[in-house]
């Protein structure tokens, strides 16, 4: 069932591979940046799996092991002789640096942050334009001595070789961090590798996703009738729109509501979305289905699963019943359009040995038997791509830049069983949290705010003078690019102060209001 981002796309990856580093997803974004197509691979691949992919270029990443350690994972040396185009990255460019027979050494000298560097010659595509600057280092081990045939190009205190380069074969090899932005000129450098080294153009624009995907979103549907889940969020509304300019009215979406949504939420999806696009629309009544499904349940990927299952079910519901509204019995419809991004396919497992942190409904979440053929038009892009993909297509502002909410919804944000009444309760505190955020004209600044009911917690409280003894609500206000990495959101106190005040206060049932304080890692955004 898993399909590879690469399956998605005409583009020649440059491929990124990941030896275990925190950063592996700021390069893929940082060469998307440099409009250049680019993915992530795990280090497991062979050589020839790796070649198999067609790569235009290939970063190694860092990691997080030594390369002397036991199990370390060995970078190959007839990586470097396939002729393709390579930067290492820290680990990488240690592993690059043994591979070709040089000396990778623990010297004591480590260097973590800041660090003052030295560029030593600009004469090579690598470093041209990049003069002396703060780079940002994270290491422990340092290469000793260049292979042969390699220039070094750059030294810091702690690293004499800091950046070597093998022109002619086209192989380069940095010790600290291009991606991150705290690497002054590292943008630069990456697009020094790119377009010098490996002679990339910069072609890979919104512009040419919207033309490339209408394309084979034609050739994959030809005049077949297709249905998209459509929830009212960016994802969905933007694959819409790509599978309408594409195959126009063929195409009808299906809006479940599965009662696990959020107040008002339905009547806005039928507003906004068909307003904007005149597209035609289903709406599916399944709240018995969903809540009788999930009847008892507690464990998080059990009900992910099994709201998973019972959407494609619904799916299946709403197909018939569009086929016999329009009196064409016999005529099944085979595909379904789902807006699934990249974040929701690695966090899922899905990409090729990534670890599966947990399973999206529209990704980890399927049954085996499902009988749609899949059209996922986003499935290679990360969220603000998807946001500038649907400004290209002429989506209105309050649609693109609306904030995430998880196809699974309020059930994956009641800690514990899921239960109308809770959902009931859940949906006034979201309700007034939503509320007083965007009365704050917050709404642009935080990235999403989910509200979690703790239905398994209770605590002591005393309320007109009598004790109580409710749950606690948590708020969970996140920043964040493209939802891999978090941070929590420094709303300011008296808006937490009356959001707190007024669930206690009109939310029955609920004695405290906590704030959640964690980063993406080590939480993730939802709680289950
Ligand atoms: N209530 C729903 N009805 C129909 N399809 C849905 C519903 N909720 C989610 N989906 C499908 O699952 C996909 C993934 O959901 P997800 O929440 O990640 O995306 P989204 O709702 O489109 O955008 P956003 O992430 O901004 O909320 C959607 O793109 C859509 O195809
Ligand atoms: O459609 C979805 N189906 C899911 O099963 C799902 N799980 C998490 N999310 C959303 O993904 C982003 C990252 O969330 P996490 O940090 O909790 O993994 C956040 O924006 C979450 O709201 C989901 N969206
Ligand atoms: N960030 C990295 O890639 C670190 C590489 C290696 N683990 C070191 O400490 O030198
Ligand atoms: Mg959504």
């Amino acid at each position: 069932m898993t399909i590879s981002p690469a399956a998605q796309t005409s583009q020649r990856p440059v491929l990124v591979v990941d030896y275990g580093a925190q950063y592996a997803q700021l390069i893929a974004r940082r060469v998307r940046e440099a409009k250049v197509y680019s993915e992530i691979v795990p280090h497991t691949l062979s050589t020839e799996q790796l070649l198999a992919k067609n790569p235009a270029a290939i970063i190694l990443s860092g990691g997080p092991s030594s390369v002397y350690a036991e199990g370390a994972p060995v970078v190959p040396r007839d990586l470097f002789e396939a002729g393709v185009p390579v930067l290492g990255i820290c680990y990488g460019f240690q592993g690059m640096s043994l591979a070709m027979g040089g000396e990778v050494a623990q010297t004591g000298l480590r260097e973590y942050g800041s660090t003052e560097t030295t560029i030593l010659s600009q004469e090579n595509p690598l470093l041209q334009g990049v003069s002396d600057h703060k780079s940002w280092m994270s290491h422990g081990d340092s290469v000793s001595r260049a292979p042969e045939g390699f220039e070094v190009l750059a030294s810091t205190a702690g690293a004499p070789v800091a950046a070597i380069a093998n022109e002619e074969k086209c192989l380069y090899g940095v010790q600290w961090h291009p991606e991150v932005k705290h690497s002054e000129g590292g943008q630069r450098i990456l697009e020094n590798f790119l377009y010098n080294g490996a002679g990339l153009e910069p072609n890979w624009t919104t512009g040419s996703i919207v033309d490339e995907q209408v394309e084979r979103i034609r050739e994959q549907i030809g005049d077949s009738r297709v249905i998209c889940g459509l929830s009212g969020g960016v994802d969905s509304a933007v694959a819409a729109a790509l599978v309408q300019r594409a195959v126009g009215d063929q195409l009808t979406c299906v809006f479940v509501n599965h009662g696990l949504l959020r107040e008002g939420e339905a009547e806005q999806v039928e507003r906004d979305f068909v307003a904007a696009t005149g597209a035609k629309l289903y709406v599916a009544n399944e709240q018995e289905r969903f809540l009788n499904a999930l009847a008892g349940v507690s464990d998080p990927e059990t009900k992910r699963k099994i709201i998973g299952r019972e959407f494609i079910r619904a799916f299946e519901e709403a197909e018939r019943a569009i086929i016999a509204e329009a009196a064409s019995e016999g005529e099944s419809i085979k595909f379904l359009v789902q807006g699934t991004l990249y974040p929701d396919v690695v966090e899922s497992g899905g990409g090729e040995g990534t670890a599966n942190i947990k399973s999206h409904h529209n990704v980890g979440g399927l049954p085996e038997d499902l009988q749609f053929e899949l059209v996922e038009p986003l499935r290679t892009l990360f969220k603000d791509e998807v946001r500038a993909v649907g400004a290209q297509l002429g989506l209105p502002a309050e649609i693109v830049g609306r904030q995430p909410f998880p196809g699974p919804g309020l059930g994956i944000r009641i800690v514990g069983e899921i239960t109308s009444d809770r959902l009931e309760l859940l949906r006034k505190a979201d309700a007034i949290a939503r509320a007083e955020l965007t009365a704050a004209g917050l709404d642009g600044e935080v990235w999403q705010m989910p509200v979690v009911l703790l239905a398994d917690v209770r605590s002591v409280g005393v309320q007109g003078d009598g004790r109580s003894y409710g749950h606690p609500i948590v708020l969970r206000p996140v920043s964040s690019e493209d939802a891999m990495t978090a941070d929590w959101s420094r709303l300011p106190y008296d808006l937490l102060a009356r959001i707190s005040n007024r669930i206690t206060n009109e939310v029955d049932g609920v004695n405290r209001v906590v704030l959640d304080v964690t980063s993406k890692p080590p939480g993730t955004i939802e709680w289950e």
